[in-house]
Protein backbone atom coordinates (compact mmCIF):
# COMPACT_ATOMS: atom_id res chain seq x y z
CA UNK A 1 0.00 0.00 0.00
CA UNK A 2 1.13 3.66 -0.84
CA UNK A 3 0.57 5.89 1.80
CA UNK A 4 0.11 9.63 2.07
CA UNK A 5 1.54 11.47 5.03
CA UNK A 6 0.56 15.09 5.86
CA UNK A 7 2.81 16.60 8.69
CA UNK A 8 5.68 14.30 7.29
CA UNK A 9 8.07 16.36 9.31
CA UNK A 10 6.34 16.95 12.53
CA UNK A 11 7.12 15.10 15.69
CA UNK A 12 4.19 12.64 14.57
CA UNK A 13 4.90 12.11 11.24
CA UNK A 14 8.91 11.65 11.39
CA UNK A 15 7.97 8.05 13.47
CA UNK A 16 5.38 7.42 11.17
CA UNK A 17 7.84 8.22 8.07
CA UNK A 18 10.26 5.19 9.97
CA UNK A 19 7.72 2.72 11.15
CA UNK A 20 6.35 2.82 6.96
CA UNK A 21 9.94 2.86 5.82
CA UNK A 22 10.68 -0.37 7.87
CA UNK A 23 8.05 -2.20 6.42
CA UNK A 24 6.67 -4.13 3.26
CA UNK A 25 4.43 -0.36 2.26
CA UNK A 26 5.11 2.46 0.70
CA UNK A 27 5.25 6.38 0.99
CA UNK A 28 3.85 7.80 -2.36
CA UNK A 29 3.89 11.36 -1.06
CA UNK A 30 4.18 13.66 1.76
CA UNK A 31 3.11 17.20 2.31
CA UNK A 32 4.90 19.31 4.98
CA UNK A 33 5.16 23.29 5.07
CA UNK A 34 8.38 24.31 6.07
CA UNK A 35 12.11 22.96 5.25
CA UNK A 36 12.82 19.07 4.72
CA UNK A 37 14.54 18.51 7.68
CA UNK A 38 14.39 14.43 7.09
CA UNK A 39 15.59 12.13 4.00
CA UNK A 40 12.62 10.16 2.08
CA UNK A 41 12.87 7.48 -0.36
CA UNK A 42 13.80 8.79 -3.71
CA UNK A 43 10.28 7.58 -5.31
CA UNK A 44 8.40 9.82 -2.26
CA UNK A 45 6.79 12.69 -4.10
CA UNK A 46 7.52 15.72 -1.83
CA UNK A 47 4.98 18.29 -2.09
CA UNK A 48 3.18 20.86 -0.37
CA UNK A 49 0.49 20.49 -2.45
CA UNK A 50 -2.47 18.51 -1.85
CA UNK A 51 -3.69 17.62 -4.88
CA UNK A 52 -0.23 15.98 -5.74
CA UNK A 53 -0.57 14.21 -2.61
CA UNK A 54 -3.92 12.37 -3.12
CA UNK A 55 -2.67 11.75 -6.87
CA UNK A 56 0.50 9.87 -5.52
CA UNK A 57 -0.96 7.25 -2.39
CA UNK A 58 -3.54 5.12 -1.78
CA UNK A 59 -4.26 6.15 1.70
CA UNK A 60 -3.51 10.04 3.28
CA UNK A 61 -2.38 9.87 7.53
CA UNK A 62 -2.61 13.39 8.55
CA UNK A 63 -1.00 14.65 11.90
CA UNK A 64 -0.46 18.40 11.21
CA UNK A 65 -2.72 21.68 11.50
CA UNK A 66 -6.27 22.70 10.58
CA UNK A 67 -5.25 24.59 7.83
CA UNK A 68 -3.01 21.61 6.22
CA UNK A 69 -6.08 19.33 7.06
CA UNK A 70 -8.34 22.08 5.32
CA UNK A 71 -6.09 21.79 2.01
CA UNK A 72 -6.33 18.10 1.87
CA UNK A 73 -10.13 17.99 2.03
CA UNK A 74 -10.83 20.74 -0.24
CA UNK A 75 -8.33 18.63 -2.57
CA UNK A 76 -10.29 15.29 -1.47
CA UNK A 77 -13.54 16.44 -2.86
CA UNK A 78 -12.16 16.39 -6.38
CA UNK A 79 -9.83 13.42 -6.10
CA UNK A 80 -11.46 10.93 -3.08
CA UNK A 81 -8.89 8.85 -1.33
CA UNK A 82 -9.09 6.92 2.13
CA UNK A 83 -8.05 9.64 4.60
CA UNK A 84 -7.17 8.81 8.46
CA UNK A 85 -7.10 12.29 10.02
CA UNK A 86 -5.66 12.94 13.30
CA UNK A 87 -5.12 16.21 13.36
CA UNK A 88 -6.96 18.37 16.34
CA UNK A 89 -8.25 21.75 16.68
CA UNK A 90 -10.65 22.07 13.48
CA UNK A 91 -12.99 24.33 13.26
CA UNK A 92 -16.96 23.70 12.13
CA UNK A 93 -16.20 24.74 8.31
CA UNK A 94 -13.03 22.05 8.81
CA UNK A 95 -15.19 19.50 10.08
CA UNK A 96 -18.79 19.74 8.19
CA UNK A 97 -15.53 19.52 4.46
CA UNK A 98 -15.03 16.20 6.56
CA UNK A 99 -18.10 15.09 6.54
CA UNK A 100 -19.13 15.98 2.32
CA UNK A 101 -15.21 14.09 1.73
CA UNK A 102 -17.06 10.95 3.47
CA UNK A 103 -20.08 10.62 1.22
CA UNK A 104 -17.30 10.35 -1.07
CA UNK A 105 -14.48 8.31 0.36
CA UNK A 106 -13.98 6.35 3.49
CA UNK A 107 -12.43 9.28 6.26
CA UNK A 108 -12.01 8.21 9.91
CA UNK A 109 -11.64 10.75 12.50
CA UNK A 110 -9.57 10.57 15.76
CA UNK A 111 -8.66 12.75 17.94
CA UNK A 112 -6.34 10.02 19.69
CA UNK A 113 -4.98 7.16 17.78
CA UNK A 114 -3.96 4.81 20.48
CA UNK A 115 -6.37 1.81 21.65
CA UNK A 116 -6.14 3.13 25.74
CA UNK A 117 -7.95 6.02 24.74
CA UNK A 118 -10.29 4.53 22.78
CA UNK A 119 -11.10 2.13 25.99
CA UNK A 120 -11.19 5.10 28.11
CA UNK A 121 -13.46 6.93 26.23
CA UNK A 122 -15.95 4.01 26.09
CA UNK A 123 -15.41 3.89 30.32
CA UNK A 124 -16.35 7.86 31.12
CA UNK A 125 -19.30 7.20 28.62
CA UNK A 126 -20.39 4.07 30.80
CA UNK A 127 -19.41 5.86 34.34
CA UNK A 128 -21.09 9.59 33.59
CA UNK A 129 -24.14 7.62 32.87
CA UNK A 130 -23.90 5.28 35.98
CA UNK A 131 -22.96 8.26 38.67
CA UNK A 132 -24.80 10.65 37.62
CA UNK A 133 -24.29 13.23 40.42
CA UNK A 134 -21.05 13.30 40.54
CA UNK A 135 -19.23 16.19 39.48
CA UNK A 136 -16.79 15.64 36.03
CA UNK A 137 -13.42 17.44 36.07
CA UNK A 138 -10.74 16.96 33.22
CA UNK A 139 -7.36 17.83 33.28
CA UNK A 140 -4.70 17.03 30.16
CA UNK A 141 -1.22 17.53 30.13
CA UNK A 142 0.60 17.79 27.15
CA UNK A 143 4.25 18.77 25.92
CA UNK A 144 5.34 22.97 25.85
CA UNK A 145 5.14 22.60 21.92
CA UNK A 146 1.52 22.17 21.74
CA UNK A 147 -0.75 24.88 20.43
CA UNK A 148 -4.10 23.67 20.44
CA UNK A 149 -6.34 23.70 24.15
CA UNK A 150 -7.95 21.97 25.40
CA UNK A 151 -6.54 18.87 23.50
CA UNK A 152 -8.66 17.06 21.15
CA UNK A 153 -9.16 14.19 23.36
CA UNK A 154 -9.54 16.17 25.91
CA UNK A 155 -12.78 17.70 24.20
CA UNK A 156 -13.96 13.93 22.88
CA UNK A 157 -13.74 12.72 26.47
CA UNK A 158 -16.25 15.98 27.92
CA UNK A 159 -18.27 15.13 24.51
CA UNK A 160 -18.84 11.36 25.64
CA UNK A 161 -19.47 12.40 29.03
CA UNK A 162 -22.07 14.82 28.18
CA UNK A 163 -23.90 13.01 25.63
CA UNK A 164 -24.18 9.95 28.53
CA UNK A 165 -26.26 12.41 30.34
CA UNK A 166 -28.21 13.76 27.61
CA UNK A 167 -26.02 17.08 28.12
CA UNK A 168 -25.15 19.88 25.30
CA UNK A 169 -20.89 19.99 25.95
CA UNK A 170 -21.60 23.45 24.51
CA UNK A 171 -23.71 24.25 27.30
CA UNK A 172 -21.69 22.70 30.45
CA UNK A 173 -18.15 22.79 29.53
CA UNK A 174 -15.88 25.22 31.80
CA UNK A 175 -12.26 25.94 30.62
CA UNK A 176 -11.04 28.35 33.17
CA UNK A 177 -12.32 29.77 36.87
CA UNK A 178 -10.45 32.90 38.19
CA UNK A 179 -11.82 35.10 40.55
CA UNK A 180 -14.98 34.95 42.07
CA UNK A 181 -16.79 32.67 40.10
CA UNK A 182 -19.38 31.27 42.36
CA UNK A 183 -19.97 27.76 43.57
CA UNK A 184 -19.65 24.98 40.99
CA UNK A 185 -23.05 24.54 39.14
CA UNK A 186 -23.96 20.73 39.06
CA UNK A 187 -23.85 19.80 35.16
CA UNK A 188 -20.83 21.61 34.58
CA UNK A 189 -18.15 19.65 32.87
CA UNK A 190 -14.51 20.94 33.55
CA UNK A 191 -12.10 20.79 31.04
CA UNK A 192 -8.24 22.48 31.57
CA UNK A 193 -5.01 22.06 30.20
CA UNK A 194 -1.89 21.30 31.67
CA UNK A 195 1.30 22.45 29.20
CA UNK A 196 4.99 21.50 30.09
CA UNK A 197 8.65 19.95 29.08
CA UNK A 198 8.00 16.59 27.12
CA UNK A 199 4.59 15.28 28.14
CA UNK A 200 3.19 13.02 25.29
CA UNK A 201 -0.42 12.91 26.32
CA UNK A 202 -2.07 11.98 29.55
CA UNK A 203 -5.95 12.77 30.49
CA UNK A 204 -7.61 12.17 33.80
CA UNK A 205 -11.30 12.42 33.87
CA UNK A 206 -12.20 12.71 37.46
CA UNK A 207 -15.74 12.40 38.70
CA UNK A 208 -16.38 13.56 42.57
CA UNK A 209 -18.69 13.41 44.99
CA UNK A 210 -19.41 13.79 48.71
CA UNK A 211 -17.34 10.88 50.64
CA UNK A 212 -15.46 9.36 47.46
CA UNK A 213 -13.94 10.37 43.83
CA UNK A 214 -13.10 8.09 40.93
CA UNK A 215 -10.28 9.53 38.56
CA UNK A 216 -9.65 7.58 34.96
CA UNK A 217 -6.41 8.49 33.45
CA UNK A 218 -4.08 7.12 30.82
CA UNK A 219 -1.10 8.07 29.43
CA UNK A 220 0.60 7.88 26.39
CA UNK A 221 4.45 7.37 26.99
CA UNK A 222 5.21 7.45 23.24
CA UNK A 223 4.13 8.97 19.94
CA UNK A 224 5.23 5.49 18.53
CA UNK A 225 1.66 4.49 19.78
CA UNK A 226 -0.14 6.49 17.85
CA UNK A 227 1.52 6.35 14.40
CA UNK A 228 1.57 2.23 14.92
CA UNK A 229 -2.50 3.31 15.70
CA UNK A 230 -2.90 5.77 12.89
CA UNK A 231 -1.56 2.72 10.50
CA UNK A 232 -3.59 -0.41 11.84
CA UNK A 233 -6.65 1.94 11.22
CA UNK A 234 -5.21 3.09 7.73
CA UNK A 235 -5.49 -1.08 7.20
CA UNK A 236 -9.07 -1.63 7.85
CA UNK A 237 -10.32 2.21 6.45
CA UNK A 238 -8.83 1.13 3.28
CA UNK A 239 -11.30 -1.59 2.64
CA UNK A 240 -14.40 0.62 3.52
CA UNK A 241 -17.53 1.87 1.85
CA UNK A 242 -17.16 5.82 1.91
CA UNK A 243 -18.74 6.88 4.95
CA UNK A 244 -17.51 9.00 8.30
CA UNK A 245 -15.55 6.50 10.76
CA UNK A 246 -14.34 6.69 14.08
CA UNK A 247 -11.21 4.43 15.79
CA UNK A 248 -13.85 2.48 17.72
CA UNK A 249 -15.50 1.21 14.12
CA UNK A 250 -12.06 0.37 13.01
CA UNK A 251 -11.31 -1.44 16.05
CA UNK A 252 -13.93 -3.29 16.69
CA UNK A 253 -14.92 -2.18 19.99
N1 LIG B 1 -5.04 11.88 16.97
C1 LIG B 1 -3.89 11.57 17.58
O1 LIG B 1 -3.67 10.43 18.06
C2 LIG B 1 -2.82 12.59 17.70
C3 LIG B 1 -3.00 13.81 17.14
N2 LIG B 1 -2.01 14.73 17.18
C4 LIG B 1 -2.27 15.96 16.46
O2 LIG B 1 -1.52 15.92 15.25
C5 LIG B 1 -1.14 17.24 14.91
C6 LIG B 1 0.37 17.28 14.68
O3 LIG B 1 1.03 17.04 15.89
P1 LIG B 1 2.64 17.07 15.97
O4 LIG B 1 3.22 16.02 15.10
O5 LIG B 1 2.99 17.09 17.40
O6 LIG B 1 2.90 18.53 15.33
P2 LIG B 1 4.21 19.17 14.68
O7 LIG B 1 4.06 20.63 14.84
O8 LIG B 1 5.43 18.50 15.20
O9 LIG B 1 4.08 18.79 13.13
C7 LIG B 1 3.15 19.39 12.28
C8 LIG B 1 3.44 18.98 10.85
O10 LIG B 1 2.45 19.55 9.99
C9 LIG B 1 3.09 20.35 9.00
N3 LIG B 1 2.26 21.51 8.66
C10 LIG B 1 1.84 22.49 9.48
N4 LIG B 1 1.11 23.40 8.79
C11 LIG B 1 1.09 22.96 7.51
C12 LIG B 1 0.50 23.47 6.32
N5 LIG B 1 -0.24 24.60 6.31
N6 LIG B 1 0.69 22.77 5.17
C13 LIG B 1 1.42 21.64 5.17
N7 LIG B 1 1.99 21.12 6.25
C14 LIG B 1 1.83 21.77 7.42
C15 LIG B 1 4.39 20.76 9.63
O11 LIG B 1 5.30 21.13 8.63
P3 LIG B 1 6.42 22.24 8.99
O12 LIG B 1 7.07 21.77 10.25
O13 LIG B 1 7.27 22.18 7.82
O14 LIG B 1 5.65 23.50 9.20
C16 LIG B 1 4.78 19.47 10.33
O15 LIG B 1 5.31 18.54 9.40
C17 LIG B 1 -1.66 18.15 16.01
O16 LIG B 1 -2.91 18.66 15.64
C18 LIG B 1 -1.81 17.20 17.19
O17 LIG B 1 -2.75 17.63 18.13
C19 LIG B 1 -0.80 14.49 17.76
C20 LIG B 1 -0.58 13.29 18.36
C21 LIG B 1 -1.59 12.24 18.41
O1 LIG C 1 -0.57 17.37 20.22
C1 LIG C 1 -0.32 16.27 20.77
O2 LIG C 1 0.81 15.93 21.10
C2 LIG C 1 -1.45 15.34 20.99
N1 LIG C 1 -2.61 15.69 20.51
C3 LIG C 1 -3.79 14.92 20.56
C4 LIG C 1 -4.89 15.70 21.25
O3 LIG C 1 -4.99 16.93 21.05
O4 LIG C 1 -5.70 15.10 21.94
C5 LIG C 1 -3.60 13.53 21.05
C6 LIG C 1 -2.47 13.30 22.00
O5 LIG C 1 -2.90 13.51 23.30
C7 LIG C 1 -1.21 14.06 21.67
Amino acid sequence: MKYGIVGATGRVGQILVNIIKNSDDSIGAVMFEGPQTIEFEKETVITNDAKTLLENSDVVIDFSAPAATQSVLEAAIENPKPLVIATTGLNDHQQNLMLEVSKLAPVLYATNMSLGVAILNKLVSMVSEKLRDFDIEIVEQHHHFKVDAPSGTALTLAESCAKARGLDLKEVMVTGRSGHVGARTKDEIGVFAVRGGDVVGRHTVGFYNEGEFLELNHTATSRETFARGAIKVSKWLVNQKPGLYSINDALGI
